[in-house]
């Protein structure tokens, strides 16, 4: 579904070249939940951003469903992005001035698409993550989880192929992390959604079927959760622990 193969990043400043993802490759599959973790500065989000096509790479592939995104023109990535990606940023992101119920029909009215369509599916993503009581709020008056369920709801709205998120539970406590990573397990069970999420959150990973750790640009390891999330947790805080030089827990 996601081929990332071979993939270069450098960043320039005044005369220097920094070298930020070097011969990044990996796969990711329809349904799977992955979530990449590693130390900061390590080129997650600059990832991210390259599969998105947000910034150009010097080198490499990105193959979403056979579509190498980097021949495609301006305005075809721009359709891309609203309709086969959807986005899930740790500051939520929405429309001040829209409810919530408008705020996930956004990807929808981009795509020009006419209100029954665009209601029913807004009606059934609500209902699944839980928010379908705050529809007509404005994201003033939610808290943050409900947020962050909103901007997930938005960004399935069109079934996209794949869902990058950014640190989705960067700025919510656990019991709102929680609520948001059900959000995702959810729409894996129900929608068969494809997530692709960045986080510092080794609980929240904990959740997902594959971490991959990130070090200094490069793959460090994949890590694979074959059986309870409990051990997977475990498992994958002892290699956070060696990577941080056997100090703490979550990566910073
Ligand atoms: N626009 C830019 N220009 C120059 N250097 C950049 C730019 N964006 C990021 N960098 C550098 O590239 C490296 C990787 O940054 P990136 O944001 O991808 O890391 P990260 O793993 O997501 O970090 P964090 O966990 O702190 O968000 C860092 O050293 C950063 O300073």
């Amino acid at each position: 579904m996601l081929k990332v193969e071979h993939l270069y990043k450098n960043y320039k400043s005044g005369d220097m070249t920094y070298k930020v993802l070097k011969d990044v490759s990996f796969q990711i599959e329809k349904g799977e939940f992955v979530a990449v973790m590693g130390p900061s500065g390590s080129g997650k989000t600059t990832l991210l951003n390259c599969i998105s096509c947000f910034i150009p790479y010097e080198k490499g592939k990105v193959m979403l469903s056979g579509m190498d995104l980097a021949s495609l023109d301006e305005e075809k990535i721009a359709r891309v992005r609203n309709e086969q990606l959807g986005f899930v940023f740790q500051d939520f992101m929405l429309l001040d001035g829209l409810t919530v119920f408008e705020n996930v029909c956004v990807p929808k009215v981009i795509k020009g698409e006419g209100y029954k369509a665009m209601e029913k599916k807004a009606k059934n993503l609500l209902a699944l993550f839980e928010i379908q009581d705050i529809a007509n709020k404005f994201p003033a008056e939610i808290s943050g989880g409900q947020k962050q369920r909103t901007a997930v709801a938005r960004a399935l709205m069109n079934n996209p192929l794949l869902i990058l998120a950014d640190e989705p539970t960067g700025n919510l406590d656990s019991r709102a992390s929680e609520a948001v990573i059900g959000a995702f397990l959810a729409a894996q069970q129900h929608l068969n959604a494809t997530t692709f999420m960045v986080t510092h959150d080794s609980f929240s990973a904990s959740y997902c079927n594959r971490v991959i750790v990130m070090k200094d640009g490069t793959v460090y390891k994949e890590l694979v959760r074959r059986g309870d999330r409990r051990e997977f947790l475990e498992e994958l805080l002892g290699v956070l622990k060696i990577l941080n030089g056997g100090e703490g827990n979550d990566i910073k």
